[in-house]
């Protein structure tokens, strides 16, 4: 729409904005509710302090992210509209989630249901199938990275995307539990780690922990590259959607399940709403 196109053309500075409440923290500065002056556009602000983007050594990634992201067009991917900076600032203009971080609502749910699984599951399915086209490989799909839109729909948030090769392992903190055994031995690797990753999501979704936690990362590291899969008694999952974990946590990324193909299994078929919206 046209404020949209507008929004991303401009030169940016912070009078563009009225700021509104902080939505949170992200790793690197706060997250604000704004609105753009001229179209009313609302808009999250996300600040991010120079002084700590050298310290981590990211100007780079993010530069590249934002640069990948800002290119992005598909309503299962938050849109990036453009940045600008001051003295001390990185100032990232994007989309507002209006229901928020998954992450909460998966601990507030405990876990989703099957069908709830399925829809959020085939819905971020199509948008790694959009990005893999582009060849954009995420490398990062976990709860934490995934918000909600105003109708309930998954947009995928995080700025780790990483084009054609992975160029650095992620040493940055975070959880270990969704790297795939290629990463985790750290060889070469293509898109199909996300495959992995949306795997170990589903399972997430449904047992609301991920399959191969552990007390200790070495032993998280050593699940991963065994493979070391098991299914608890409860919640009672139906023997559908366990096959299509079995299919997508395979080691040999050759044999893992192509997305396409996941989109045309009987539990995606059954279970996902085709719309990609949870109604409850
Ligand atoms: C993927 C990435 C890793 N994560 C992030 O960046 C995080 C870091 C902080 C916020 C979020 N970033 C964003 N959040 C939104 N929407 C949003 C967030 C939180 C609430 C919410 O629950 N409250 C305000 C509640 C309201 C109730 N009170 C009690 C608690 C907070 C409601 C809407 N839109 C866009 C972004 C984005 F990404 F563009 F910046």
């Amino acid at each position: 729409s046209s404020e949209v196109t507008a929004v991303e053309k401009r030169r940016w500075t912070l009078n563009d904005f009225d700021i509104g409440k902080p939505l949170g923290r992200g790793k690197f500065g706060h997250v604000y509710l704004a609105r753009e002056k001229r179209s009313n556009h609302i808009v999250a602000l996300k600040v991010l302090f120079k002084s700590q983007l050298k310290q981590s050594q990211v100007e780079h990634q993010l530069r590249r992210e934002v640069e990948i992201q800002s290119h992005l067009r598909h309503p299962n991917i938050l849109r990036l509209y453009g940045y600008f900076y001051d003295q001390k600032r990185v100032y990232l203009i994007l989309e507002y989630a209006a229901k928020g971080e998954l992450y909460k609502e998966l601990q507030k749910c405990k876990y989703f249901s099957e069908r709830r699984s399925a829809t959020y599951v085939a819905s971020l399915a199509r948008a790694l199938i959009y990005c893999h086209g582009k060849h954009v490989i995420h490398r990062d799909i976990k709860p934490e990275n995934l918000l909600v839109g105003a109708q309930g729909e998954l947009k995928i948030a995080d700025f780790g995307w990483s084009v054609h090769t992975f160029n650095r392992r992620r040493t940055m903190c975070g959880t270990l539990d969704y790297l795939p055994p290629e990463m985790v031995e750290s060889v070469e690797h293509d898109a199909s780690v996300d495959i992995w990753s949306l795997g170990v999501l589903c399972y997430e979704f449904l047992y609301g922990v991920p399959p191969f936690e552990a007390k200790e990362h070495s032993d998280t590291y050593r699940r991963i590259v065994q493979v070391d899969l098991k299914f608890p008694p409860k919640p009672i999952i139906s023997s559908s959607a366990k096959d299509l974990i079995s299919q997508m946590l395979v080691k040999d990324s050759s044999q893992r399940m192509p997305l396409h193909k996941l989109l045309e299994h009987p539990w995606i078929v059954q279970n996902a709403d085709p719309s990609g919206v949870y109604r409850g």
